[in-house]
């Protein structure tokens, strides 16, 4: 100030006059990439949608969240290619099979990516990991070491006696549960267990010695945790509109925290204590051998691990949790299950993975749950780094892409009655969910479908196999038929109260 004012009348006025000219310029130049933008805008033909309001978009026609229910409904008033604006976020809307191929197969790189929120930036090491990384150099070799040791039909052949033990083993358990021939008993926790210790016995030779070992309540308590925070719709709004990130300061801080938790639990009690084992090669073994050859880091192992924690493990319970349920619900499907199984193996033996392929009907009955209900309905979001087209329509690059393969799996444009339950349908037609008909695509399609898959669909064939072998299911007294509520999260479909469940053994 002081120098201004002692400054010549003449030079004050000349500089007055240029940061006019400097501010006039700037204001004149924005506003002329604004008018670039808007003609680019315009002349861009974006796909349908509810007209979106001014920094919010169709966010508040959304406020409980996007899910297939309400995405199904969307389709239907604007087409199988729907386009909304979530605050500064496009999300693209797919709901046809033929739709769902051109993203996921004709144009699988284009739409390869991962449309990542603030919350799954932070647990994922904005997508060090697998499940979550962007298409590229990174994924591929994530994906490339992962599948050695997890996803060969050799490794399934390996694993399997593992996991008709464990099943075995959950069913002695929930056999002796005090009420289960007579009030019912809840099973979902011990099935749970069960399925930690197929996927930790795969990953580190390692088993959990019940529901109250310390490790195991430790590691079900971030978990749960995780979990809460991840997929809640609470965060949405940092997400959808930026400039109010700030607001979550607290949210993203207990993210932050819970994920290091966790991440340095499964280092410090599974990880180094792998390094320290020696003996046959397994699980985590292939993925510290990758990262000693400088081919990924240890941290991005810690990911790895993190991914198999949460995709192997919660969508299979998921799975079996909406089978049990449906099966209570459909005695004359579990006498239909039973018969088939006592016809081809004889009564009192048990299902072996190899067998699967010898019974149709528990095989039908298993892809039927994962028709009416996907546990990842929308799949795990797409995203295409480059701008590109799709169909007659233009799509910006950076979009969130769902898929709506729970929409299309229960349209009645491409199923009969899809509300009824009827395993019979997939014997009528032979249809696989491993991506090949994209009208039932519960693993999703092409590079980035789930490759658990080789995993989880004969893990559901003995759960459920010999569950239907050693007991007949029923609801709890004073019950007709068990509650098929669903509730969701950012990515799941689950069943919104887990049932008690009679357990009458079967004579044999
Ligand atoms: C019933 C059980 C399961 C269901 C319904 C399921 C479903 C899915 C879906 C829908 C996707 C996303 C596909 C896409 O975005 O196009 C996915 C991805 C994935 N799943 Fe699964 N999954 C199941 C079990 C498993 C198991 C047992 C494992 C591991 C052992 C696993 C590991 C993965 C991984 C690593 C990905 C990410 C793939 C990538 O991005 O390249 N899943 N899963």
């Amino acid at each position: 100030m002081e120098s201004l004012r002692n400054l010549p009348l003449l030079d004050q006025l000349k500089d007055q006059s240029i940061s006019t000219l400097v501010q006039t310029s700037l204001i004149a130049l924005i506003g002329v990439l604004l008018l670039v933008k808007l003609v680019q805008r315009l002349r861009l033909n974006l796909p349908p949608g509810p007209l979106p309001l001014p920094i919010v978009g169709n966010w508040l026609q959304f406020k409980e969240g996007l899910n297939p229910r309400n995405l199904a409904e969307l389709a239907n008033k604007y087409g199988d290619v729907c386009m909304l604006q979530m605050g500064q976020r496009k999300v693209l809307v797919i709901s046809s099979p033929e739709m769902a191929k051109e993203v996921l197969q004709t144009q699988g790189v284009e739409f390869g990516s991962r449309a990542r929120n603030l919350v799954f930036d932070m647990t994922t090491g904005k997508g060090s990991d697998m499940v979550f990384a962007d298409y590229g150099e990174h994924w591929r070799k994530m994906r490339r070491i992962a599948t050695i040791p997890f996803f060969t039909n050799k490794v399934v052949q390996q694993s399997r006696r593992g996991w008709e033990e464990e099943v075995d083993l959950a069913l002695n358990d929930i056999k002796e549960m005090p009420g289960s021939t007579t009030s019912g008993v809840m099973v979902n926790f011990r099935l749970q267990l069960m399925m930690y210790n197929i996927v930790y016995r795969m990953m580190f030779s390692r088993k959990f010695s019940g529901l109250h070992d310390p490790l195991y309540v430790k590691l079900m308590t971030l978990n749960l945790e995780n979990n809460r925070l991840a997929q809640s719709f609470k965060y949405n709004y940092g997400d959808y509109v930026p400039s109010l990130k700030p607001f979550l300061k607290g949210y993203l801080k207990e993210v932050w925290e819970t994920n290091q938790r966790r991440l340095s639990f499964l280092r410090d009690e599974f990880l180094n204590e792998r390094k320290r084992q020696t003996g046959e090669k397994i699980g985590v073994d292939f993925f510290l051998e990758a990262a000693a050859k400088g081919e990924i880091s240890e941290t991005n192992v810690l990911y790895l691990i993190q991914n198999m924690n949460v995709a192997a493990i919660e969508t299979t319970l998921w799975s079996s949790e909406w089978g049990i349920a449906e099966l209570i619900n459909n005695p004359q499907i579990q006498d239909k299950i039973r018969n088939e199984l006592d016809r081809v193996l004889g009564k009192g033996v048990p299902v072996t993975e190899p067998d699967i392929a010898n019974l149709p009907y528990l095989q039908a009955m298993v892809k039927e749950i994962l028709r009416m209900h996907m546990v990842i309905p929308m799949l795990v979001p797409h995203m295409n780094l480059q701008a590109t087209k799709l169909g007659k329509y233009d799509i910006p690059a950076g979009c969130r892409v769902l898929v709506n393969a729970w929409g299309i799996a229960n349209n009645p444009k491409y199923w009969e009655k899809p509300e009824v339950f009827n395993p019979d349908r997939f014997l009528k037609e032979k249809i696989e969910p491993t991506g090949n008909d994209f009208r039932f695509i519960p693993f999703g399609s092409g590079r980035r479908s789930c490759p658990g898959s080789l995993i989880a669909l004969p893990i559901l064939g003995i759960v459920l196999g010999r569950i239907m072998q050693r007991f007949e299911l029923l609801p709890p007294p004073g019950v007709d038929k068990v509650d098929l509520r669903s509730v969701g999260g950012q990515l799941s479909l689950v069943l919104a109260s887990k049932p008690r469940v009679v357990l009458k053994p079967r004579q044999i």
